[in-house]
């Protein structure tokens, strides 16, 4: 069995000079924690140290010492050697020795040959609970640029994690901050503009070599940035954290399962009481009625009815293609017009939740209807709340507030419900989170008895659906199908984006601060 489970850690250092032969790699220098190795310098041009011989002394507070006994093996014969490592401050040369006992601890206890011959590995938290194939995936996306951008072009995510860490200085002025998942180590910069005595940005995908470059290249604020790639389950820290910031939010809050990592991160890092940058979510549920949209999925399935494609009777998948199709909750900008009685929320509060609690979310549901409708299903959006010492500050993805990259969710029935206003509706919405990141969400709404004989409480009509939020239908640019004429569909339609566009700029920025 490989020893492959174990990580491989990265770190910038200002150079190294070596003892016993001349000629180093010119600086600033990379050194890598591998499983085999501690590499200084690139592949080409690179002094290597066996793990287990390697011993690290510190020379002062920015200086260190590495050296490695003499070694004889079958091939070759290799010699007693040593650097001096530069850093260019005591944080980095703290994270560094950190990572080098951690280093050892891993390699050299846990991943060594055991009498009986299995090498056992360090398989961390997140590993044992997501697939690897899925976090492969998630952290080759997150390493892309255009994805960072993408995040980053996202003015009212990004513009409300600024003002909330700018108009709340007194909470990072001199303070240890760790920023959970930096990705190209924006929300970092925020920190140390705001005065951040020292920023651990901890970055798991190949972004975190941008995040050192981007940094790099603020000099003013990267002497008090340390970038260590890596997951927050499995990197060390030199030091405890006076806050953590990180923008963990997935579709209807905790798709990516990134907060459970969040979690992790304030009880491996966070002093106690220490603040939580953002420190509050809520996901907002209500009932919807939408006659376009729910056509719209319906249609999706007609192609399973032809008899004669080609020759080939297509029906006996229409059942399941109809069943696959309502499986996909709809991500999009709606018109919060179709929301048909107020939401009702469920709280995570970040800085108490244990993170087993996100392993199964249930949040029963109860509302009232305004209005005599059909009822197509459940619609969610969710915010956040930075409960920052000077101001409280909301970032919300609310249907009528400015949209953000989020968009919100709907969760659409095959059976659609019908409503009289002020008939009750009950149900439940169960949220099972699985190993590609994801949840599976199971939604049961049910019209109670209304009118006569109401008082028993009886259900008049029930409506279940089994979503997968892994499998979203990003219905934004997608062409939707009325069943109205041309004309009719286009003032329909120019009607509704009127309103949608007349409340965004009447509501404004103040949406921000004013959680729905
Ligand atoms: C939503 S992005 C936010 C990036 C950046 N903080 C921002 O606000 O623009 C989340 C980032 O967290 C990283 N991430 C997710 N889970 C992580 C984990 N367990 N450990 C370290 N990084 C993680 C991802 O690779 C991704 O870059």
């Amino acid at each position: 069995m490989e020893n492959n489970k174990l990580k491989e850690q990265e770190f910038l250092v200002a150079s190294i000079s070596q003892l016993s032969i001349s000629g180093c790699p010119s600086p600033p220098v990379v050194a890598r924690f591998r499983p085999e190795s501690l590499q200084f310098g690139s592949e080409s041009d690179s002094v290597q140290f066996d793990p287990h011989s390697c011993q690290l002394f510190k020379l002062g507070s920015f200086q260190s010492l590495c050296t490695s006994e003499a070694s004889e093996t079958n091939k070759e014969k290799k010699y007693s050697m040593a650097v001096t490592i530069q850093f260019r401050n005591e944080e980095e040369s703290s994270a560094f020795h950190c990572a080098f006992e951690q280093w050892k601890k891993d390699v050299v206890v846990q991943g060594s040959s055991l009498p009986n011959g299995i090498v056992s590995s360090s398989i961390s938290k997140f590993d044992d609970k997501i697939e690897a194939s899925s976090a492969k995936m998630y952290f080759h996306y997150y390493g892309q640029l255009l994805h960072q951008q993408n995040m980053m072009q996202d003015y009212v995510r990004t513009g409300s994690y600024y003002a909330a860490v700018l108009e709340n200085r007194i909470d990072f002025t001199g303070r240890v901050v760790v920023d959970v998942g930096a990705g190209s180590g924006i929300l970092s910069l925020f920190a140390a503009q705001a005065g951040a005595k020292h920023v651990y940005a901890v970055e798991a995908s190949e972004m975190a070599d941008y995040a050192r470059k981007l940094i790099a290249g603020n000099p003013i604020l990267s002497q008090r940035i340390t970038v260590i790639k890596g997951k927050v389950e499995d990197v060390e820290l030199p030091e405890k954290a006076d806050i953590l910031i990180s923008e963990p939010m997935g579709t209807l809050l905790v798709n990516e399962r990134m907060l459970e990592s969040y979690i992790i991160a304030r009880e491996r890092f966070l002093v106690p009481s220490g603040k939580m940058f953002p420190t509050i979510g809520r996901i907002h549920m209500a009932p919807f009625s939408d006659e376009y949209l729910y056509i719209e999925i319906a249609n999706k399935a007609l192609f399973w009815q032809q008899q004669n494609y080609y020759g080939v009777n297509l029906t006996p998948l229409h059942g399941t293609a109809f069943q696959g199709y309502f499986s996909q909750p709809v991500v999009d900008a709606f018109d919060p017009r179709l929301l048909v009685a107020p939401a009702i929320s469920h709280v995570i509060d970040f800085t108490t939740t244990k993170e087993e609690d996100l392993y199964e979310i249930d949040v029963p549901l109860k509302f009232v209807s305004s209005v005599g409708t059909r009822i197509h299903g459940l619609a969610c959006w969710f915010d956040v709340l930075f409960n920052g010492s000077t101001v409280q500050r909301w970032l919300t993805t609310a249907p009528g507030a400015p949209t953000t990259h989020w968009y919100q969710l709907r969760c659409v029935l095959e059976q659609p419900i019908y409503v009289m206003p002020g008939q009750e509706i009950t149900g439940r919405l169960h949220m099972v989170a699985h190993k590609a990141q994801s949840y599976t969400l199971n939604l049961t709404l049910s019209a109670k008895m209304w009118g006569p004989g109401a008082e028993q409480g009886g259900i008049l009509q029930t409506s279940s659906g089994k979503l997968d939020l892994k499998e979203p239908y990003y219905r934004m640019s997608q062409p939707q199908a009325y069943p109205m004429s041309q004309d009719q569909q286009t003032n329909q339609l120019l009607q509704t984006q009127d309103s949608h566009i007349q409340a965004q700029d009447e509501e404004g920025l103040d949406l921000l601060q004013q959680p729905l």
